[in-house]
């Protein structure tokens, strides 16, 4: 059997009785350092010109990004080029390092210094695998073999550093492969290469700690962060470093924990792109923060071109589920979560501490409208439907009818398979309940009230024939209803209405909505008019129209009518 769980060997848990993180909560945003024109780049089936980015480049400064791996100067020349161009076009601003990537070898660590000349400030980043399996498998070295060629790369970034004064240094050493290190030996060839840097003399350090394949929960990579925070010589004059992947899908998680952990500074990649399942995503773990109330320090509120530019640097789309940013992740399909957001907006003032159900942010904060919140397809409810109404036509509706439109907006999702939007469920209410018949058309009313109730005269019908009728009651509608049953012998029992006034953009003032018996079947209407009465009066001949079909039943004559 090809697929055999025995292959695999469990990863084996830090023995951490100390353990101190767990009950850490993170209160303030860590350094960032944006890697996606070095390891974003490097993962991509076409790498990025130098056009695309500068594009990038110019986004994350922008975002507020203060470190940014730019690349692997001494790997290929566009990004030897790019580095340059940067350098020499003064395209740096002063608050924002560049850092640059190598390999803990001479002549590579010789061309990235040549490409980073006149720099006024870099991160030189140099890395070695220290991992059992490229100890053995890779680089056929022991321990000490590996660790002299961390010490041989730190002493030789110290040597050529010290010919370029002018520009301020910044040393950065990965043990690569840190997750697949034996916690001692990581500490043994940090202290190594500390050793060399000597923070504590005053030269910045950085020491980055990888997860260069995620090999673990994340609670393990935290107890191995913490694990090293304790040990490692000089640790108070170092910037920890975490630079987690997405191996097992939970990068953003491993990086979260890890600074609860100790650690200062995150590295990772806007949406996360990079190698295999990719880097940690930098926008979900600020807007992570941003959601805890915990300011990121990045800007992230233009959310539409973070992914339009990260898209056409990386040719890679974003997912429509993806964390914050996805075109999907504000909006509710499902009836319970409709009515439940539709409650929460409702009831939300100004000022009010953000509190609304199935949103763990404001959209409008990321540039996100409201009207993308609530969308219609055949998992959606009443209260989705109401909203949207709501929404783009100011109209409310009753609870009942709400629950009868709702019936007629699902069985067309049903019939058409998909999302149905905003214009065709106005349509499908015009239809269903606003459609006035000619000959049930109010022209006129009259009414008047006295001590015996309200009397009501009324004109219905076309132009060339309108019919007259009158009649009395408690109310306006008893009376039209009386007089309905006089003149047309229709017999109508009111269940339930409702009159709402319209907010200002309507041609219409008022909306009514009624449902009755006529004639022992049941039909509800609706009508807009300039004023409740005549709506109210519209809404009734509308649903009686239902009930007895569009011709108009033939009307008594008068004297008839008056002996009913
Ligand atoms: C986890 C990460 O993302 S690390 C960053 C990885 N990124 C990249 O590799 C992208 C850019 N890299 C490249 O373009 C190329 O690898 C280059 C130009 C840097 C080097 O190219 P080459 O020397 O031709 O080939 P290659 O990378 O295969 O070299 C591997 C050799 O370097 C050694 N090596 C690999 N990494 C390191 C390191 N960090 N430090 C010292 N030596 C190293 C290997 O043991 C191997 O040695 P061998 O030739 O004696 O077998
Ligand atoms: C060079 C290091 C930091 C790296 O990219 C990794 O280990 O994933």
């Amino acid at each position: 059997m090809a697929f055999d769980h025995r292959k695999y060997v469990a990863f084996k848990p830090v023995a951490k009785k100390d353990r101190r993180w767990p009950d850490q909560v993170i209160e303030k945003a860590p350094t960032w350092c944006a890697v996606d024109l070095r390891d974003g780049n490097q993962s991509l089936i076409k790498p990025m010109s130098v056009a695309q980015k500068q594009r990038l480049f110019d986004l994350l400064v922008k975002l507020g990004f203060k470190e940014i791996e730019i690349g692997f100067p001494a790997a290929s020349q566009p990004d030897f080029d790019f580095c340059r161009k940067l350098i020499e076009e003064n395209r740096i601003p002063d608050d924002v390092k560049i850092q640059v990537l190598t390999q803990a070898r001479p002549e590579l660590i010789e061309r990235t210094y040549e490409a980073l000349e006149g720099a006024k400030q870099a991160i030189v980043h140099v890395y070695n695998s220290t991992s059992t399996v490229q100890r053995e498998q890779v680089f056929g070295l022991d321990r000490a073999g590996i660790r002299e060629i961390a010490v041989n790369g730190a002493t030789l970034v110290k040597e050529i550093a010290a010919r370029y004064p002018d520009t301020d240094w910044t040393f950065q050493y990965s043990p690569e492969s840190f997750t697949g290190t034996e916690l001692d030996f990581a500490a043994e060839v940090i202290d190594a290469v500390t050793e060399v840097w000597r923070p504590d003399q005053g030269q910045p350090v950085i020491i980055n700690l990888p997860a260069t394949v995620e090999m673990s929960t994340p609670n393990v990579f935290a107890d191995q962060v913490e694990w090293i925070c304790e040990n490692i010589r000089y640790r108070e004059h170092i910037s920890i470093s975490l630079h987690t992947h997405n191996d097992r899908g939970c990068a953003v998680a491993a990086a979260e924990l890890g600074v609860m952990a100790g650690a200062d500074r995150i590295e990772g990649t806007l949406m996360g792109n990079g190698e295999r399942t990719g880097n940690m995503d930098l926008v979900t773990m600020a807007m992570n923060l941003y959601s805890q109330g915990i300011d990121p320090t990045l800007d992230l509120s233009g959310m539409a071109e973070i992914t339009e530019v990260v898209e056409a640097c990386t040719e890679i789309s974003t997912h429509p589920r993806h964390p914050y940013a996805g075109e999907l992740v504000f909006t509710a399909f499902s009836g319970s979560h409709q009515d439940a957001i539709r409650k929460c907006l409702a009831r939300r003032k100004e000022g009010d501490a953000w509190n609304v159900a199935y949103l763990p942010i404001d959209p409008f904060d990321v540039g996100r409208r409201y009207e993308e919140v609530v969308r219609i397809n055949s998992q959606s409810g009443k209260g989705g439907v109401a909203y949207v109404l709501e929404r783009d036509y100011d109209i409310t509706l009753p609870r009942w009818l709400q629950i009868e439109f709702s019936k007629v907006v699902q069985k067309e999702a049903e019939t058409n398979g998909g999302e149905i939007d905003s214009h065709t469920i106005h349509r499908l209410f015009e239809d269903r309940y606003l459609k006035v018949h000619e000959d049930w058309s109010l022209r006129s009313y009259d009414l008047h009230r006295d001590e015996e109730g309200v009397r009501a005269e009324v004109v219905v019908g076309s132009d060339t024939s309108p019919v007259t009728f009158e009649g009395c009651g408690l109310g306006a509608v008893e009376a039209v209803s009386d007089g309905l049953a006089k003149r047309f012998g229709v017999t109508v029992a009111v269940e339930a209405y409702d009159e709402f006034a319209l907010g200002e953009g309507t041609n219409a003032n008022a909306l009514a909505c009624i449902r009755l018996t006529a004639n022992g079947q049941h039909c509800s209407a609706a009508a807009l008019a300039e004023d409740t009465t005549s709506a109210t009066l519209q809404a009734l001949f509308s649903a009686v129209a239902q009930a007895v079909g569009t011709d108009m039943p033939a009307a008594k004559a008068p004297e008839a009518a008056e002996a009913v």
